[in-house]
C-alpha cells in the first residue's frame, strides 16, 4: 500500500446536448470545464478513517474497528459494474440513512465509504484521512458529483495499489494509463449510482478523460477535432437534485411513452446534428451559418427539456435575458434550476458579454465566461496545486 500524501483532481463538465435523453440510451455531447474538484489523501496510523468535505460542511471520522464490522457482510465481487446492494443496506443502517434520503452529506459519505470498503474488502482496512474541496458549485448541473466520485476512485485505487499512482518524482502532474482510467471510471460510476440513482455515466466519463466527448449507452468517443467554443455559464443558484429530476423524467416516459419517446429521439438527432456541425467547423471555414444552426439546436433542445419537465422559471429568465442580446441559452445537466450555458459567437464583443453578464447578475445569478476542454483526472505534486486550494486541503 502506498503511504504518504496523494493529491488528485478531476474536472466538472457541461453537457452541450443530450442530458436526460442519455439516461435512456440517446447520444450526449459533453465537455470538461476548467473548474475542478481537488482531493488530498494521506494514510495515517491513528486507527481512524476521516473525511473532510468543507464545501458541504461535513467533517466525520470513524474507528477502523467499527468499519471492520461491516466487512463480513460483504458479498464477493469481481467487477465494479453493479452496486453491492447488501453492502449499501448495511452502510445505510450503520450511518442511519433512510433509503430515499437526498441529503447532500449522506450521499457524499455513503459514496465515500462504499468505495473505500469495496476496494479494501480483501485486505487490511487502512487508516487514512481524505479532504475534498471543489471549485464547482455543488448540485448545480456541472457534474460536481462525478468529479467527487472520480477523485475518490482515483485516490483510493492508488492507495490500494490497484492502479499505481502515476506521478514520478520529477513530475508536476501525471495521468493514468488507459486501462487504469477505465478502472477509475468504473468505480466513479458506482459513486454516481449512489448519488444519482440511475446515472448514464457521461459525467464520470468526462471527469475521467476530460476534453469533449460523445457518449452513447456507455460507449465513450473522444471528439478530438472540435472548434474552440466560447461559452457563458450561468448559475441560477436554484438548488436541485439530479436524482429527483432523473426520476421525474423516467416517470413521465413511463406515463406517456408514445409522447416522450419522439422527444428523446429528437434530442438524439440534435446531438448528432450538433456533432456534425462541430466537425464541419474544423474542416471548412467557420461561417455565420454554422453558428445559426448551433443556436437553433440550443433553442429546440431547451424546449424539449421543458417538455421533459426539467425547466425552471429562472432558466426561462436566463433564456429571455440572453436572447435580448441576441444570444441563445439552454439548461445544462439535470435542470430544475442549477446552471445554463449560453453560446457566444466568435465575433460577440466583450462589451456585449459584459452587459449580458451584468443583466444576469442583476437577476441574482452568478455568471462567467468559461474555458472548456480541461484535462481529465490527474495526480498532482503539491507544487502543482494552486496555493489557495492547498491551504484549504491542508487545513484539516
Ligand atoms: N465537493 C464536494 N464535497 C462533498 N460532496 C460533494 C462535492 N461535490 C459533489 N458532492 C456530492 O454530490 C452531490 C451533488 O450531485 P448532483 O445532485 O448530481 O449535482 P451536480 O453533479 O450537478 O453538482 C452533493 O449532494 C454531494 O453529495
Ligand atoms: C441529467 C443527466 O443527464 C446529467 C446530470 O448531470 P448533473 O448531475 O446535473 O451535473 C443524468 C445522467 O446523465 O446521469
Ligand atoms: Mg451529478
Amino acid at each position: 500500500m502506498q503511504v504518504g500524501d496523494i493529491y488528485v483532481s478531476a474536472p466538472g463538465k457541461a453537457i452541450l446536448h443530450g442530458e436526460h435523453a442519455v439516461v435512456h440510451g440517446k447520444v450526449a455531447l459533453a465537455v470538461s470545464l476548467n473548474l475542478r474538484t481537488y482531493l488530498r489523501l494521506n494514510t495515517s496510523n491513528d486507527g481512524k478513517v476521516c473525511i473532510n468535505l468543507p464545501n458541504i460542511d461535513t467533517f466525520l471520522s470513524w474507528d477502523l474497528s467499527e468499519l471492520k464490522k461491516l466487512i463480513p457482510y460483504m458479498s464477493k465481487r469481481e467487477e465494479a459494474k453493479r452496486l453491492d446492494a447488501e453492502l449499501l443496506r448495511r452502510l445505510r443502517e450503520f450511518l442511519d440513512i433512510s433509503n430515499g434520503s437526498l441529503d447532500t452529506c449522506n450521499m457524499a459519505i455513503l459514496a465515500f465509504l462504499y468505495i473505500y470498503l469495496s476496494l479494501f474488502r480483501s485486505s487490511e482496512l487502512p487508516s487514512l484521512k481524505v479532504s475534498v474541496w471543489s471549485e464547482l458549485p455543488t448540485g448545480a448541473g456541472l457534474g460536481s458529483s462525478a468529479a467527487y466520485s472520480v477523485c475518490l476512485a482515483a485516490a483510493l485505487l492508488s492507495v490500494s495499489g490497484a492502479t499505481p499512482a502515476p506521478l514520478k518524482e520529477w513530475d508536476h502532474t501525471a495521468r493514468w494509463c488507459q486501462e487504469d482510467l477505465e478502472l477509475i471510471n468504473s468505480w466513479a460510476f458506482q459513486g454516481e449510482m449512489i448519488i444519482h440513482g440511475n446515472p448514464s455515466g457521461v459525467d464520470n466519463a468526462v471527469g475521467t478523460w476530460g476534453g469533449m466527448l460523445r457518449f452513447l449507452a456507455g460507449k465513450i468517443i473522444p471528439l478530438s477535432r472540435v472548434p474552440l467554443l466560447r461559452i457563458l455559464l450561468t448559475n441560477t443558484k436554484v438548488p436541485r437534485s439530479t436524482k429527483v429530476l432523473v426520476a421525474r423524467v423516467k416517470d413521465k416516459i413511463n406515463k406517456f411513452p408514445s409522447i416522450m419517446t419522439p422527444v428523446l429521439d429528437s434530442v438524439d438527432a440534435i446531438s448528432c446534428t450538433c456533432e456534425k456541425v462541430l466537425s464541419e467547423m474544423t474542416s471548412e471555414p467557420i461561417t455565420g451559418e454554422h453558428y445559426n444552426i448551433l443556436e437553433e439546436l440550443i433553442d429546440i433542445n431547451q424546449h424539449h427539456l421543458n417538455v421533459m419537465g426539467v425547466g425552471h422559471p429562472t432558466l426561462d429568465t436566463l433564456c429571455r435575458v440572453t436572447l435580448a442580446k441576441g444570444l441563445h441559452s439552454k439548461l445544462t445537466g439535470a435542470g430544475g434550476g442549477g446552471c445554463g450555458i449560453t453560446l457566444l459567437r466568435p465575433e460577440t464583443d466583450s462589451s456585449v458579454v459584459q452587459t449580458t453578464a451584468q443583466d444576469l447578475k442583476d437577476c441574482g445569478f452568478d455568471c462567467w465566461e468559461t474555458s472548456i476542454g480541461g484535462p481529465g483526472v490527474q495526480q498532482h505534486s503539491p507544487l502543482s496545486v494552486k496555493e489557495e486550494v492547498l491551504e484549504i486541503l491542508n487545513g484539516y
